[in-house]
């Protein structure tokens, strides 16, 4: 029999056996993928889960003794699985079953196991990084509580290292021998994120040996899946990739090893690579608050909220010429789930067929300038600076806001806030399509660029999107967004991203 048909007929082939789960009989079969239950006897309350969602499956263990010596009961068998429970969100579940027969529990066992070994994308030596001061600082306690746990159930032989400094992750990205791994994750927030981003890419160029200061080279993409467990202040990343910064939710996309790929943006100076970002690059506005907050930092996350009051009331605009290489499409209004057309016509390597790309240049006093490559959605602006950016179509957006009265940058501001987004009314802003830009400025009065939340000190820059360069774990988001976001406005919400 081919290939073909030996998969069709596992299809198609059903297992039936009526089981225990504690005192209540249920009837359990699995067919095309899908396990139902149900119970034996009225009243009937059918239950299914898809294969792609089972974590493991496993016999029950039971002690033996007064040690630690454990066996496997041949009785009972564990289903555990992953539950969406509303939109976007994921959690663990377990169907626990006894059959009095153990080869109706084997032969149970040994078929979902074979079907769970289909799934060669998901992780099994996992290389993980913990940022300690991320954040609340609570990363460590986040992978103990919620990451290890699952990550035992799903069999996943994970490595931990904590991060002991500022670029120590990247650095180890780009010098080890990563051969024993074919994952990696981190659990922090987007600055760590970016670490791990970088790392993999320059440790690709060492690889490869391409030299990544050249503005124009092909950028090689890591074969190797990034996972992201939240633990940041802001979050972005993980927010825009699953709208959510639950962290169970975090856990299961890398455990069910579905990925997709993320565009990263290039910047350069006049002689060098700066850095890879993922989320945004800031001038103006948002980069002086990430540049005038590093002499507060004794004042802890709120020398964002203190700076940027100072900056919003200052109102302070730069001088600078854009060149923007961007085409002639008008910016569709539908928000990138990660599965989008867009982005899968990228990933299947069909380009937008008729698409021309061309310069063209924008002057004048801004207020800010923003290089999106995501939609930078978080908890507290659920749609973001960017709303409709994709996360894979190889395009950035670069909404420019002109210099113009303190009342209107108010009104941007609580905009961003707002769940109902839209600027299209505010005649300060435009927003472009593009694929690459470089900003000159204009004036001797300079601002610095906010880059992933990272103070660059050069103003002139190129930047360049490299289209789906990085490939995250992630079954994408739903449009819904999450009921934790709020409505709640403050000044500096942007400034970290
Ligand atoms: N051991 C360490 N000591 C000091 N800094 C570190 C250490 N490990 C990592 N870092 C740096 O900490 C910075 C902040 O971390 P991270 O971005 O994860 O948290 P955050 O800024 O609170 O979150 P977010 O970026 O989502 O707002 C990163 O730039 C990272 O390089």
């Amino acid at each position: 029999m081919s290939n073909d048909n030996q998969n069709s007929a596992a299809q198609e082939s059903v297992l039936l056996s009526t089981f225990y789960c504690g005192r209540k009989r249920f009837k359990l079969y699995f067919h095309r993928n899908q396990i139902v239950w149900d119970y034996a006897k009225p009243p009937y309350a059918q239950h299914s889960v898809s294969i792609e969602d089972v974590i493991s499956v496993q016999y029950k263990c039971v002690s033996t003794g007064p040690g630690n010596d454990v066996a496997y009961d041949p009785y009972y068998f564990i289903i555990h699985y992953a539950e969406q429970k509303k939109p976007n969100v994921w959690r663990y579940n377990s169907l626990t079953l006894r059959h009095c027969d153990a080869l109706q529990v084997s032969s149970w066992v040994k078929t979902l196991q074979n079907h769970l070994q289909k799934f060669c994308k998901r992780p099994k030596r996992l290389l993980l990084f913990v940022n300690p001061v991320g954040g609340k600082r609570r990363a460590m306690h986040i992978y103990e509580r919620y990451a290890k746990p699952l990550f035992h159930i799903a069999g996943i032989d994970v490595s931990v290292i904590v991060s002991q400094r500022q670029n120590q992750i990247r650095d180890f990205l780009i010098h080890h021998n990563l051969d024993m791994f074919d994952s990696i994750a981190c659990v922090g927030g987007d600055g760590t994120v970016s670490e791990v981003f970088n790392g993999l890419v320059m440790r690709e160029c060492r690889l490869h040996g391409i030299d990544p200061d050249e503005a124009v080279a092909q950028l090689p993409r890591p074969s190797m899946p990034i996972g992201i467990i939240p633990a940041g202040s802001t979050d972005t990343i993980i927010y825009c990739l699953h709208g959510t910064t639950d962290v169970t939710t975090a856990v299961m996309n890398i455990i069910l090893g579905d990925s997709l790929g993320l565009d990263l943006v290039s910047v350069h100076d006049d002689t060098r690579l700066l850095r890879l970002y993922a989320s945004i690059l800031s001038y103006g506005y948002l980069g002086d608050i990430a540049h005038n907050s590093e002499s507060f930092r004794w004042m802890g996350p709120s020398r964002y909220e203190y700076c940027g009051f100072k900056n919003i009331m200052a109102n302070k605009g730069y001088n600078g010429e854009i060149s923007i290489l961007c085409d002639e499409d008008n910016i569709e209004q539908a928000k990138c789930c990660g599965r989008c057309d867009q982005c899968t016509s990228q990933q299947n390597g069909v380009s937008g067929g008729k698409k021309v790309d061309r310069w063209k240049t924008v002057r004048g006093k801004f207020f800010m300038i923003n290089a999106a490559n995501i939609s930078c959605a978080c908890i507290r602006s659920p749609y973001g600076i960017a709303p409709y950016c994709h996360l894979g179509d190889g395009y950035l957006h670069l909404v420019l806001v002109r210099h113009t009265s303190l009342i209107n940058n108010l009104r941007i501001l609580s905009r961003y806030a707002k769940r109902t987004y839209t600027t299209d009314d505010l005649p300060f802003i435009e927003v472009h399509r593009a694929k690459e830009i470089t900003f000159h400025a204009n004036d001797a009065v300079r601002s610095h660029w906010n880059c992933d939340g990272e103070v660059q000190h050069q103003s002139d820059i190129h930047a360049r999107v490299h289209c789906q360069l990085i490939n995250v774990f992630t079954r994408g988001s739903t449009m819904a967004v999450d009921d934790e976001s709020n409505n709640k406005c403050n000044f500096c919400r942007f400034c970290k991203i």
